[in-house]
């Protein structure tokens, strides 16, 4: 008894010298159901190849040591030795598998970084958003369970076969009668076999997991880049928009793997901790107690590190997410920062970002290492609990070190990817207060563009405490142009945000035609009614008539093409060696502003709007540029209701009414052509 019990204080001081722990071990096959669980590929899969190579000398020395130990061993019944080898198995997977869905509830429940609640309420991992998208994956994923079941259980039996097999060449070396090979060759090719399906399983489970890994991933991406589209100007003026791609990318890339993982290690610990269940039903009801016992502690451990591991690893993600948005800003924008030569800057603002990411990355990685540390002593301190309680009852430890690795690492991992899931299932639940479609729409015959704005009072969502417009009113009469002149800051452009709704009035209303804007389809009256063109124009990085055609989808080429004389722009893109296949690069990087602006102009026109908002259209051209766009701006604006935003006298040459405005309100209001206000 004390020379078992010395046996198992080695097996908690050091667990990676497990082998050594079969000294007492009788049956040549148990030696060899341990080594193999030691060394199984599922097992196994965080234990470095150095740690495979030694178990397998050790495994060799070990089986010629059991093979003479046969020859001169004690006869003790098989039961007894199943008892010892699975006794301690029992408690040490439970507890595995315990502390596991500890962590997991921890981390919904209990996970608050106080410096993000701040901003934003930390997001919960949501399991019926999850189930929408693996819904659809249900049957490959079912069968992806079944077929990694069954190399669980396989891997179950191996070890069993290959105690038999070598129960055979111990009975030979023994006895050395018979025929070695041919009493061999049933068991050895029993064990092909089953190598083989096992083979053909772990394959095949990985394959379907993999599939439904990459579609759920897919239909995430899919669902949250519409999501987030769908949602107000006010959101991205609050979220940068590196951070919003990096949830579409690192975010579900990290849930994706932790999902895989979690599904294929996790079906390996619960078919591991069933068999373990039963037996340990079979052998001691005394043990059973005692997990009951054990397991409330571990449980209540485990939440409390998983809590803290997942507040460090939602700060670091959000870090990393951080530094993300400051290279996508720089690079974004790499014309201003050369034209700055603030290249260098640029470099220390990211590495302090990365820096801090870093840091943040080191933290968690301390904090999982303490886990690891505190399960490891956990786990070793329920063997050496079960060895006062049950004393003879223990002689193998089926924790190895693989085992516990894989566990930490999956646990970890459970954390990292319930992070990340919350993240993307935060934006996933967003709704947008302005929802894009519903409401009625005016008949094309019968709409006359009037607009009204009737003592609308705004503030930014953003700044609350400032408020841009107050109780302003206009009017803009159907097929008139009216220009609104003003101090910088004095609420111009606020004004044509409303009117294309990118924000709803703090109170008031915005009329169109007699009927509240809000009541309207805002999908129908952004992409037909209302043209916006504005000062600096975006295009997209591809041809010219891709962009035109960004106005009105379904337009023919003819259609394109008479929008762009219109626009004056016909000229110039024919002059291009690829006419209107011309690709503009990046942003229209690759043309003038002028020419840009006559796209943005053809583009805003394609959809013959009914009102068409100019927003300091011409102000960045130059005097050239600026007359020929003018030019095509007289021409478009006829028969419209056109609000001008200005500040050159120009632009505003030939509109039928002139307001200033000032601190958010119209001051004066011009009915004169400006020649005569000149
Ligand atoms: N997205 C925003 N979030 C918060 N505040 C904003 C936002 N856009 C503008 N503002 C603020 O609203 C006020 C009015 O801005 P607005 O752009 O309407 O002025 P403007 O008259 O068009 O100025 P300018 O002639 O310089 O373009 C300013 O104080 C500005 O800082």
């Amino acid at each position: 008894m004390l020379q078992l019990l010395s046996c198992r204080a080695n097996i908690a001081a050091a667990p990676l010298r497990p082998l050594s722990l079969h000294c007492r071990c009788n049956k040549s096959a148990d030696l060899w159901k341990f080594s193999r669980w030691y060394t199984s590929p599922g097992s196994n899969a965080n234990s470095s190849s150095q740690q495979r190579g030694g178990a397998v000398s050790r495994i060799w020395s070990l089986t010629q040591r059991a093979v003479r130990q046969s020859t001169t061993r004690t006869s003790k019944p098989p039961g007894v030795a199943l008892k010892f080898i699975l006794g301690p198995a029992v408690l040490t997977v439970s507890a595995r598998l315990f502390c596991h869905v500890a962590h997991c509830e921890a981390d919904v429940n209990n996970n608050t970084p106080v410096e993000v609640v701040a901003k934003n309420p930390v997001p919960d991992f949501k399991w019926h958003v999850l189930w929408e998208f693996v819904k659809p994956q249900l049957f490959t994923l079912v069968c992806a369970v079944v077929l990694a079941f069954g190399a669980a259980i396989l891997n179950i039996q191996i070890p069993l076969m290959l105690g038999d097999l070598v129960n055979v060449v111990a009975r030979y070396l023994r006895e050395n009668t018979g025929n070695y090979v041919h009493e061999i060759r049933g068991p050895a090719l029993k064990l092909l076999g089953l190598y083989g399906i096992q083979g053909l399983l772990t394959s095949g489970y990985i394959v379907l997991l993999s599939r439904v890994g990459e579609r759920v991933a897919a239909d995430m991406r899919k669902t949250l880049f519409a999501s987030l589209l769908r949602q107000d100007v006010a959101f991205f003026d609050a979220n940068k928009t590196g951070q919003l791609v990096n949830r579409l990318t690192a975010d579900i890339q990290e849930f994706k793997s932790s999902f895989k993982l979690v599904i294929s290690q996790g079906l390996r610990s619960i078919t591991q901790t069933v068999g373990c269940f039963v037996s340990l039903y079979v052998i001691s009801p005394k043990l059973t107690g005692l997990t009951v016992l054990v397991l409330p502690c571990l449980v209540g451990a485990g939440a409390l590190i998983g809590s803290f591991l997942r507040r460090l690893s939602r700060l670091a993600q959000e870090q990393v997410a951080k530094a993300t948005g400051v290279a996508d800003e720089a690079l974004g924008n790499v014309r201003t920062v050369k034209a700055f030569a603030m290249e260098e800057r640029e470099l220390q603002l990211y590495a302090y970002e990365v820096d801090k990411s870093c840091e943040m990355n080191e933290n968690l990685g301390t904090g999982i290492a303490i886990f690891q540390g505190l399960s490891n002593i956990a786990l070793n301190c329920i063997v050496l609990g079960t060895i006062f309680a049950g004393g003879t009852l223990i002689s193998s430890n089926e924790m190895s070190p693989g085992d516990l690795m894989s566990f930490l690492v999956a646990s970890q991992t459970v954390v990292r990817g319930m992070s990340s899931g919350a993240r993307v299932f935060e934006y996933l639940a967003l709704q947008p207060t302005i929802p894009l479609s519903g409401g009625g729409r005016i008949p094309y015959h019968s709409l006359t563009g009037r607009v009204d704005f009737m003592n609308v009072s705004f503030s930014y969502p953003t700044r609350p405490g400032h408020q841009v417009l107050q109780r302003f009113s206009l009017t803009l009469p159907p097929s008139k142009t009216v220009a609104i002149v003003g101090e910088s800051g004095g609420g111009k452009s606020t004004v044509a945000s409303l009117l294309e709704r990118f924000y709803d009035p703090t109170s008031g209303v915005v009329m169109l035609d007699g009927l509240d804007i809000r009541t309207l389809d805002l999908c129908w009256l952004r992409s037909q009614v209302i043209g916006f063109i504005n000062q600096e124009p975006v295009l997209f990085g591809s041809s010219v008539m891709e962009n035109i055609r960004f106005g009105k989808p379904e337009a023919t080429d003819a259609e394109v093409i008479n929008a762009a004389k219109q626009a004056n722009a016909h000229g110039f893109i024919t002059g291009f060696p690829d006419g209107y296949n011309t690709v503009v690069g990046e942003r229209g990087v690759t043309l003038s502003g002028g020419q840009k602006q006559r796209i943005a102009i053809s583009r805003a026109l394609i959809k013959n709007p009914s009102i068409l908002v100019l927003d300091e259209a011409t102000s960045a051209l130059d005097a050239e540029s600026e007359r020929v766009v003018q030019e095509a701006l007289d021409r478009a604006t006829r028969g419209r209701t056109v609000l001008i935003i200005a500040h050159r006298l120009s632009t505003i040459q030939r509109a039928d009414l002139i307001c200033v405005m000032s601190n958010g309100r119209i001051v004066e209001v011009r009915r004169l052509s400006i020649q005569n206000i000149l």
